[in-house]
């Protein structure tokens, strides 16, 4: 027998022995008949059983993926298994599976040969030696693979990628999954971090930024399991449509309850508005399709979103807000009827003094609250019936007049008033900001706000105001906050949200060089990190890229060196594929281009696939065309709530964050692809895992190569 079969034998067997020792834990779980009474701590530990049991149903499928021969210093050598959830051996003590996010298995991730092995373990630093790294495909409980990417015995250097190619080139479904059996080193870094920390990471396209994020959660609910809790943790994401994409990644990783929003929703449920002010369709057609496609660039502080992210304009709200609390206590006494006096001067020592601790909204209630009680006090000291119910009837009306002479606290009313939209007279003592707002900035939002009209781009400001005169109830509070597609988030966004987040509590991750939004986001991420204190924050890169083959990726990187000269370039895992295919058809001939190359793009056994047109309105046209000829496709647009799957067409700027196992983007040309869109079509590029089609008409643009290279190939239409 070679090594390969007896490896394999030794693992079917202890396979067995495993579904086995499952079984019986299960046979005995089921056996305990299910409690339903009243009893809290009988019901603690059913919860614990019914816990236990779908942990156990769910490792009878795939109980394991990797074993690790690990001998700690002065003990034995003890083959460990590592699966997606510890299990422990039918008496539940020792464990027979260990979880992946338990300190040891940390050792399965970050080892990749030599002497030196070591893990941080609650009680310090253990050191060893590992003999054995092996990979198990284990699929509906039977044996299917077993590669070792490391084995002392024959010393050579690890091999890990090996198995990490065979599992990159598997086609995909229309979800994300989970990557807990090929957690690479540098990804597993970041998934273990420290919790107290607001980490920022740059990672390029395809390098598990995402992913990394969903598996961090896992990590942090599993370490932190008596301080933190899942529906107290939040994942920020573009759009629904995303969400959906990502929706089974937690659930598979034995994770749920974790929230899952855009900004813009949870920012409307906190102020209190109706109408959510999202980025949908509409706002991305006008920045991607219309009005300012190709138009020269603004500059920032033209640019509402930037100007309205910046940390300057937290400044300015400052400024603003700087008085409001004197001008908060209206003038004179309060007489709730002739002869009845009380004092501005008590009120003020009630709003100044003893309500001081509270954020100024409150205080506000409560000083309200107190001059009724006061009201009713001096009621009872009423001559006669009468004159009580006298009394009663004009102190009611001037109680009510007295309220509305208060400013009205809300963020909205504030907001307003900063935009110059005044109530009445305004609030007393805020200063005009007219001068500090850049004039178009100024005179757009103030029509809008006068229609009570919010925007995207108003949130931080609004949330800023509301954290400023509200207090931040402990339920509003988040224990983690992941931000995904960072570099689309301003610096005045994260800002207010740190005011949420416990600790600085942050996973925050993006790509600089996917930053198409450029009227939005950061341009660099020293933006984000000077928010926090150098000790609360810290920064890793991720370079290697895990979705497309090399091909894509360097064709990919040549678009981003030509086109902006960027440095931030991603390493390919080396994971050959076809090369790049350049089909030019111009004129008529378009449509044909791209229906051949549908078809042969999906000739193979691709699951997935997209057709990516310059805007919306091309996707939308090309979509009706394909479907009148009997295609069996999907448009995507910026409002939709689900991804399906198969074959989608869409506009380039929504594919980001998606993958599809081939991709062909239309109109790859000089009219359609300016200048300034080379990101555009690096992030369109790198949507492809196998295949990569761009169909242009007369020429490329400049930043495309047209070159036949090892990674791309002229086609011709005549050829499909
Ligand atoms: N260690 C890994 N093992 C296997 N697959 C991986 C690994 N890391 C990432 N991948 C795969 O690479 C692909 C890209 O991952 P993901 O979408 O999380 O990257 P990203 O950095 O968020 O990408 P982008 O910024 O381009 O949207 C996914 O298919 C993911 O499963």
């Amino acid at each position: 027998m070679d090594d390969f079969q007896s490896a394999y034998q030794e693992e079917k067997a202890r396979l067995d022995r495993t579904l086995e020792q499952i079984d019986k834990r299960l046979t005995m779980l089921r056996g305990i008949p299910v409690y339903t009474g009243q009893d809290f701590t009988e019901q603690l530990l059913e919860e614990n059983r019914e816990n236990q049991r779908k942990q156990l149903e769910q490792s009878f499928h795939e109980p394991y993926f990797g074993r690790l021969d690990f001998e700690e210093q002065g003990r034995s050598k003890t083959p460990l298994y590592i699966g997606k959830v510890g299990v422990g051996d039918p008496d539940g003590k020792e464990p027979i599976v260990i979880d992946w996010r338990a300190p040891v298995a940390s050792l399965f991730y970050s080892f990749t040969g030599g002497d030196d092995a070591s893990y941080v373990a609650p009680e310090g630093l253990i050191e060893g030696l590992v003999y054995l790294k092996r990979n198990i495909v284990i699929r509906k409980g039977i044996l299917d693979r077993v590669v070792d990417t490391y084995n002392r015995e024959s010393d050579g250097p690890a091999v890990s990628d090996e198995f990490l190619v065979y599992r990159l080139g598997e086609n995909k479904d229309n979800r994300l999954r989970d990557i807990v059996s090929t957690i690479q080193a540098e990804q597993d870094q970041i998934i273990r971090a420290a919790k107290n920390t607001a980490l920022i990471i740059q990672g390029v396209a395809g390098s598990g930024k995402t992913t990394v994020a969903l598996h961090r959660l896992a990590f942090l609910l599993y370490q932190y399991k008596e301080q933190i809790t899942a529906e107290r943790m939040i994942i920020f994401a573009p759009n629904h449509m995303f969400i959906d994409y990502i929706s089974e990644v937690l659930p598979e990783l034995g994770v749920g309850d974790i929230q899952q929003s855009t900004f813009s929703d949870w920012a409307a449920k906190v102020l209190g508005l109706d109408d959510v002010p999202a980025d949908g369709s509409e706002a991305l057609s006008y920045w991607f399709d219309g009005e300012k496609r190709g138009k020269e660039r603004l500059e920032d502080t033209e640019l509402p979103g930037r100007f309205k992210g910046s940390i300057e304009f937290k400044a300015l709200i400052d400024t603003f807000l700087e008085d409001l609390e004197p001008a908060c206590v209206p003038d004179g006494d309060f007489e709730p009827w002739d002869g009845a006096r009380l004092p501005r001067k008590e009120i003020l020592a009630w709003f100044e003094g003893e309500y001081r601790h509270y954020p100024v909204a409150r205080r506000k209630e409560r000083v309200l609250a107190r001059i009724h009680r006061w009201v009713e006090m001096a009621l009872k000291k009423s001559p006669s019936v009468a004159a009580l119910k006298e009394r009663k009837k004009k102190a009611q009306q001037r109680e009510k007049a007295y309220a509305k002479k208060w400013p009205e606290l809300e963020p909205l009313a504030l907001y307003r008033e900063l935009f110059g939209i005044k109530k009445g007279a305004g609030i007393a003592g805020l200063p005009d900001m007219s001068e500090q707002v850049p004039k178009g900035i100024w005179k757009e939002t103030r029509t809008r706000l006068k229609n009570n009209i919010v925007k995207e781009e108003d949130l931080p400001g609004l949330l800023y105001i509301y954290t400023k005169v509200h207090e931040i109830d402990g339920k509003m509070t988040f224990d983690h906050v992941v931000i995904d597609e960072a570099q689309d988030f301003s610096p005045f966004q994260v800002y207010v949200l740190d005011r949420f987040v416990k600790g600085h509590s942050f996973t925050i991750l993006g790509d600089l060089s996917q930053g198409i939004h450029y009227y939005k986001g950061v341009r660099n991420w020293h933006e984000m990190q000077s928010l926090f204190e150098a000790e609360d924050t810290a920064y890793f890169a991720l370079t290697r890229s895990y979705r497309s083959t090399m091909e894509i990726i360097q064709f990919a990187n040549e678009i981003l060196e030509r086109g902006v000269n960027a440095d931030l370039l991603a390493v390919p895992v080396f994971r050959s594929g076809e090369p790049v295919k350049l089909l030019g058809a111009a004129g008529e001939h378009r449509r044909e281009a791209i229906t051949r190359a549908m078809n042969k793009a999906l000739a193979g056994s691709y699951r997935t696939a997209a057709i990516l047109t310059r805007t919306m309105r091309e996707a939308e046209e090309l979509y009706e065309e394909l479907i009148h000829e009997g295609a069996d496709i999907h448009l995507i647009n910026g409002d939709l709530k689900q991804y399906a799957g198969g074959v989608s067409v869409l506009p380039v700027y929504l594919s980001k964050g998606l993958e599809f196992d081939a991709v062909i983007v239309t109109d790859v040309d000089p009219l359609h692809y300016g200048p300034e869109d080379a990101k555009l079509l690096y992030v369109g590029c790198t949507r492809a895992l196998h295949e990569l089609w761009l169909l242009y008409g007369e020429a490329l643009p400049t930043y495309v190569t047209s070159e036949t290279s090892e990674f791309a190939s002229k086609v011709e239409l005549e050829a499909l």
